[in-house]
């Protein structure tokens, strides 16, 4: 077996006296698309949080490719090669999707170099790669604005991967898309699974089941269980926990 991308022990998280995470012990393989799923306040962000360096665990250890980032701050830790994805697109709405993927791409770069500047050989050829995986190739050249929501969460999704990251970690990208742009952004998760690591977090179970192979379950602040979607679909304790959850929300 090789070594795990990802490696959490007994991670902690306090909050003023609120234990957000308790004692969450989770390990990743490289290669793997891991999705987790959980309650409202599982803890599910807090994990993330932690995970790029923006929370600190109380207790607790994260070691990404063998390295403990206790002491990396968030860009330390992002350079490390961990890239995240938010739930609200953050892409330059007056640029088209090539330009926003050329500005991922080179960091350095600032947006006039970009605009002004063409772009060379093999970089033409990776921006066409992208725009072709996240389904945009043909408005690569329109202004971004003008892109469905699906289509930016898609070419955000592009950005995160122009800057090769090794870990790519996605909340909920498929909140507010149809059920077609909820497939396409599947597809593209799948198709970047074959050389990333990848957690997604995500609550539309159908969606799930498109893309899991395995989930994890956290509940108050920990790992209720794990396994292939139909194993935790009929585990009792993930039952009880949703059932428990939607007998709260009918009484609200
Ligand atoms: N900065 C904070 N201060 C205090 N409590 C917090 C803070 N951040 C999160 N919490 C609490 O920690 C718990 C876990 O929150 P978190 O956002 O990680 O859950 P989640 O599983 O992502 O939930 P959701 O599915 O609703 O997004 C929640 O009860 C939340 O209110």
């Amino acid at each position: 077996m090789s070594e795990a991308i990802l490696e959490i022990e007994n991670l902690t998280v306090d909050f003023d006296g609120f234990r957000a995470l308790n004692q969450l012990t989770f390990s990743m393989e490289p290669g793997e698309l891991r999705v987790i799923i959980g309650p409202n306040g599982a803890g599910k962000t807090t994990f993330l949080d932690v995970i790029t360096g923006k929370t600190q665990p109380t207790t607790g250890q994260v070691h990404f490719k063998g390295r403990n980032t206790r002491r990396l701050a968030e860009h330390q830790i992002a350079r490390l090669g961990i890239g995240r994805k938010f739930q609200t697109p953050r892409v330059y709405l007056n640029l088209t999707p090539r330009e926003n993927l050329e500005l991922s791409c080179n960091t350095n770069k600032n947006v006039l170099s970009t605009l002004f500047s063409r772009p060379p050989g093999s970089d033409r050829q990776r921006l066409n790669h992208l725009l072709e995986i996240t389904g945009l190739f043909l408005k690569g050249d329109i202004q971004a604005a003008l892109l469905s929501h699906g289509e930016k969460q898609r070419l955000e999704i592009g950005m995160l991967v122009a800057q090769s990251p090794d870990l790519l970690l996605v909340d909920e990208p498929v909140a507010g898309l149809t059920d077609e742009e909820t497939e396409q952004t599947g597809n593209l998760l799948l198709s970047l699974a074959e050389s990333h690591s990848i957690i997604v977090i995500e609550h539309d179970m159908e969606f799930v089941r498109q893309i899991a192979r395995k989930v994890t379950v956290l509940h108050q602040g920990s790992v209720l269980c794990e396994g292939s979607i139909e194993a935790v679909q009929n585990d009792p304790r993930v039952i009880e926990v949703y059932l428990g959850e939607s007998e709260a929300d009918d009484h609200e």
